[in-house]
């Protein structure tokens, strides 16, 4: 149980001690009505069999105490509700708010293993049962269990076998639930990972419905949605067929005791050992007593659900973060020394070691898939090395505190992504506390100015998530203008040129010319002409440097450059022909 309140409350058991309190407190409250009920049912019967009347006196005293305890009632409501309610809402938002912290600190190789629905679903799913656990079913619960023992207790002083009889089934109900819990844990396990599936195929549908338009694959035919979605429903289906019959019994072996307590007490009556208005009083408590019995059984079914998705969460916020605590150098010069690095399979750098000297502009060349972007995510600590090192200014990067390391570079990656936010907030990320001018100014300088003015809100202008509303040069000069803000010494860019028509590729090439200026530069050259000045060009092939050297130098050896360049000079005259 304490496992499974640690799991319920995303770690922090404590939490849940106000709610509880005020609501065992609530449901003490709620004893009273049963007393005063018991009271009046006496006064009436002793009248009865006395053949007089009901002391009148005393029946609206009663009436004044059940009216004084609807007052109390509700003056420990509120805060128990407050306590419930509020708590749960503000743990959860608090928790999602850690777990989005968490997620930045991890490397990005966890990323690639998990799909991202399946966090999406953790941060808003899972936290919804935890926020539902914590304020309906926890205290439904614990005030389904309070009443009973103190009817227990109370009604053991009264009559002991009678007590007994009303709660002799209880053990077997529980036993019942207990039996249960392996079958409930394997089959909710298997609901919660259906269920993440089909929202990771729902979010597949949305991010590629261009493609599905295009190629006219309706919902139907969208295979894997389709088949993600029947899962649910099966195991959807397989955990209520599997847990009803348990829930049923459970909840019939508690009701067994009332069944039990009327055989005993008629029995008794007619044995003469049990007066009818002990009788009348079982019967009164006992009706009350099963109904939030039996909602804290099914709550607990409920609860035990909801505690797998509180296991996700605590396994994640259990994840290795990128170690590394040393400040990064003044110094920012960057050196590889026999680096390998796979994302799990084969190796995509084999044996690297490279130096990028402080303030030369270093390009990477190379056929498609060759492992530049990787060898730049690398420098940039997105990932550590399998071996090898990588040093920024002579420091092991592994020391180097991630978040650190990060201020000192700048990566414009080739696949830009904005905020659904504006422009002047999507550029002003590059530094935090920037001011309107100094964006402004960064964005002149990336020659974006001009086209965001053009815009119907010019800097207030909203992007689309990913930026979906701008031209790709327009992103990427965004990007760069956000890069330019940041001013960070060290320059990682994946340039994208190759994708642009020609006024843009003018327009982003005096931005990266304006951004390069004075730092360290990495560039990944998609075309070459772009680089050939540049002070080292580094050509990679299947993860392994082949060569380097300047551009002349290159050409001169006749070697992978020197065709590469050959066959891009030859690609610039190509051309579309309808034969
Ligand atoms: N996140 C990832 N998980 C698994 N494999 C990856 C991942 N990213 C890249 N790869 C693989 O690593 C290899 C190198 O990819 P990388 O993007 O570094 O090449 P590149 O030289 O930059 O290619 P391009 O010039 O086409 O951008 C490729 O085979 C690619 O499929």
């Amino acid at each position: 149980m304490k496992d499974m309140l640690r799991a319920v409350t995303a770690g922090h058991p404590k939490k849940l001690r106000k709610s509880l309190w005020y609501t065992i407190l609530s449901y003490l409250v709620n004893i009273v009505p049963f007393g005063i009920s018991i009271e009046v049912v006496h006064i009436v019967f002793a009248a009865w069999s006395a053949g007089g009347a009901p002391d009148m006196a005393k029946l609206w005293g009663l009436c004044a105490l059940l009216f004084g305890w609807l007052i109390v009632m509700y003056a420990a409501e509120v805060p128990a509700y407050r306590a419930c309610y509020r708590d749960a809402y503000s743990a959860s938002a608090r928790g999602r708010v850690e777990l989005a912290e968490k997620l930045r600190k991890l490397p990005l190789g966890y990323f690639a293993r998990r799909d991202p629905g399946d966090l999406v679903n953790m941060i808003m799913g899972d936290f919804l049962l935890l926020e539902t656990a914590i304020s309906h079913q926890v205290p439904q619960m614990v005030g389904g269990l309070v009443l009973p023992v103190i009817a227990f207790v109370g009604l053991c002083f009264w009559n002991p076998p009678m007590a007994i009889a009303m709660f002799v089934s209880l053990p077997a109900g529980a036993l019942v639930l207990l039996l249960s819990t392996r079958l409930q844990n394997r089959l909710s396990q298997k609901h919660m990972r259906a269920k993440i599936d089909a929202g990771n195929r729902i979010q597949e549908y949305m991010n590629g419905i261009r493609v599905i338009k295009a190629c006219n694959l309706t919902g139907e035919r969208f295979a894997r949605m389709e088949s993600a979605f029947q899962g649910f429903m099966r195991e959807s289906i397989r955990i209520e067929a599997a847990l009803g019959p348990f829930a049923m019994l459970a909840i019939s072996l508690i009701r067994l005791g009332l069944t039990l307590m009327i055989v005993l007490g008629v029995h008794l009556m007619i044995g003469g050992t049990l007066d009818p208005l002990t009788f009348v009083a079982f019967l009164i408590v006992g009706t009350r007593v099963y109904d939030p019995l039996t909602a804290a059984l099914l709550n607990f079914f409920v609860f035990r659900y909801s505690t797998q998705a509180g296991k996700r969460i605590l396994r994640l916020m259990e994840e290795p973060e990128m170690s590394g605590e040393g400040d990064a150098p003044e110094r920012h010069d960057i050196e590889l020394k026999n680096v390998t690095f796979g994302y799990g399979g084969e190796p995509v750098l084999r044996d690297v070691s490279l130096t990028f000297p402080q303030g030369k502009l270093t390009a990477l060349v190379g056929p498609s898939g060759c492992g530049k972007t990787t060898l730049m995510k690398v420098m940039a600590r997105f990932y550590d090395p399998q071996s090898g090192t990588v040093l920024f200014g002579g420091a092991d990067e592994r020391g180097l505190d991630p978040e650190k390391l990060m201020r000192r570079i700048s990566f414009v990656f080739q696949d830009v992504y904005l905020f659904r936010d504006t422009v002047r907030n999507n550029i002003a990320f590059g530094r935090e506390g920037a001011t309107e001018a100094e964006v402004e100014e960064a964005a002149k300088r990336a020659c974006a100015h001009d086209f965001i003015m053009r815009l119907p809100q010019g800097y207030d202008t909203m992007v689309g998530e990913g930026g979906s509303t701008l031209s790709g040069g327009e992103k990427q000069r965004i990007s760069i203008a956000r890069a330019l803000l940041k001013n960070a010494p060290v320059v990682l860019l994946d340039e994208a040129t190759a994708s642009l028509d020609p006024e843009n590729e003018v327009e982003v090439q005096r931005a990266v010319n304006a951004l390069v200026e004075g730092r360290t530069v990495v560039v990944i050259a998609h075309k070459l002409r772009t680089t050939q000045n540049a002070d080292n060009i580094v050509v990679m092939e299947a993860g392994r440097v082949v060569d380097q050297g300047r551009h002349a130098e290159l050409l001169e050896r006749g070697g992978l450059y020197a065709r590469l360049w050959t066959l891009q000079n030859e690609s610039v005259g190509w051309s579309l022909t309808g034969d």
